[in-house]
Order: structure tokens, then sequence, then C-alpha cells
């Protein structure tokens, strides 16, 4: 008998469902230490029957007419759902985003999702030896007008938390 594979979505993830799917958009990067610059984003909510949701992201430098220049940033991580949907305060759910980048970082962000809107802090970040001096983020993201928008703040090389990068994106699937 072959093995059933389920893939609907577990109930645990419900809160997070309009995630799921791929995007495509533009956005902003820019930090006290480091010039502004316009950047090309495509990222994945995935699932694959677990409770869990697979996430990543890829990013590219535009250049002044939108064509694409060099990679930058790239994350990869998972959301999980620990407790109950909606027993959080205030009717929402806790969510754990744990997420690793190829510049020598991981953290894990703990939050809330609030019907369309995801609000999260890091509650850890490790770095490795050479990474640059990152201490810790906020992140955003919301459902407007079914566009995926995102904020990342983040307090880095002696900065306080401010803001460093947000885009726009539309879904593709
Ligand atoms: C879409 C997301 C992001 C984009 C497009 C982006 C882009 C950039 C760019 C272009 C720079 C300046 C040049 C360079 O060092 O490569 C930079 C610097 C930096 N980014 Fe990001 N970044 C993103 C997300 C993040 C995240 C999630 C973190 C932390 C985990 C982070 C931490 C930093 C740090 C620490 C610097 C160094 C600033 C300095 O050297 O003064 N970035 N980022």
């Amino acid at each position: 008998m072959p093995i059933e594979l389920s893939t609907d979505l577990p109930q645990p993830l419900v809160p997070l469902a309009w995630l799921i799917g791929r995007w495509e958009g533009a956005g902003v990067v820019g930090y006290p230490t480091i010039e502004e610059a316009n950047f090309g984003q495509e990222v994945e909510f995935s699932h694959d029957g677990r409770p869990f949701l697979s996430y990543t992201s890829r990013t590219w430098l535009l250049d002044a007419e939108g064509a694409k220049v060099r990679p930058l940033a790239t994350e990869t991580g998972f959301w999980r759902v620990p407790g109950q949907p909606g027993a959080a305060e205030g009717g929402g759910t806790e969510v754990e985003f744990l997420l690793a980048h190829p510049t020598g970082f991981v953290e894990i962000y703990v939050g809330t999702v609030n019907g369309p809107r995801i609000d999260l802090i890091t509650d850890l970040v490790a770095r490795t030896a050479t990474a640059k001096e990152y201490t810790s983020a906020k992140r955003m993201y919301g459902l407007v007008e079914s566009d995926l928008l995102w904020v990342l703040d983040m307090a880095a090389m002696g900065q306080p938390l401010q803001s460093h990068a947000s885009a726009r994106l539309k879904r593709t699937s």
C-alpha cells in the first residue's frame, strides 16, 4: 500500500493560511550606515501537511530602470504555531519564526498573528565571529489590498532599532 501524503492545511496553520504561496515585488533598503537602494524580492511560504510553514526569500539590487544588478539578502526558515489558534491576547495566535542568513546570523522571532497582520520581535539572535554587529529586530507582515507588505526594523552597527528594509509584494501563485 502506498503511503498517502496529506497536504491538507493543519489546523494550527489556519491563521497563517493567507501567507501560503509565492510573492514577488520590490522594496527599499537603508540604514544610517549604508546607502539607500531599491531591491526586488521573491518570497515563498509553503507547507507539506505538517504543522509548520517553510519560508524562503531572495532579493536583488535593482538599478534605476528596475533591472536586476546582483543578489542581495537571502534568508530561509520556518514558521511554527506553538499554541492554540486564537488563544493569544486579543484573540490572536502566537507564532515562532526561525530564520537563518548567509551573512552569519541565525535568529528566533516570537510574536502574534491577528487577522491580516503579524508582529514579531527577536527573542534570540546569534552571529558568527565574522558577522557584522547585529543585535535585534522587529518585523511586521500585513495583507493589504491582497498584497503582502512587510517592514523590518533592526538594531545593528551600534545604531538603535530603526528601519532597514520594507517591501510590497504581489501574489504570483
Ligand atoms: C530584504 C531584506 C534585506 C535587504 C534587501 C538588505 C540589504 C542590505 C544592503 C544593500 C546592505 C548594505 C551593503 C551590504 O552590507 O551588503 C545591508 C547591510 C546590512 N544588513 Fe541588510 N538587508 C536585508 C535584510 C537584513 C536582515 C534581515 C538583517 C539581519 C538579520 C540585515 C542586516 C544587515 C547588517 C548588519 C548590515 C550592515 C550595515 C553596515 O555595514 O553598516 N539585513 N543590507
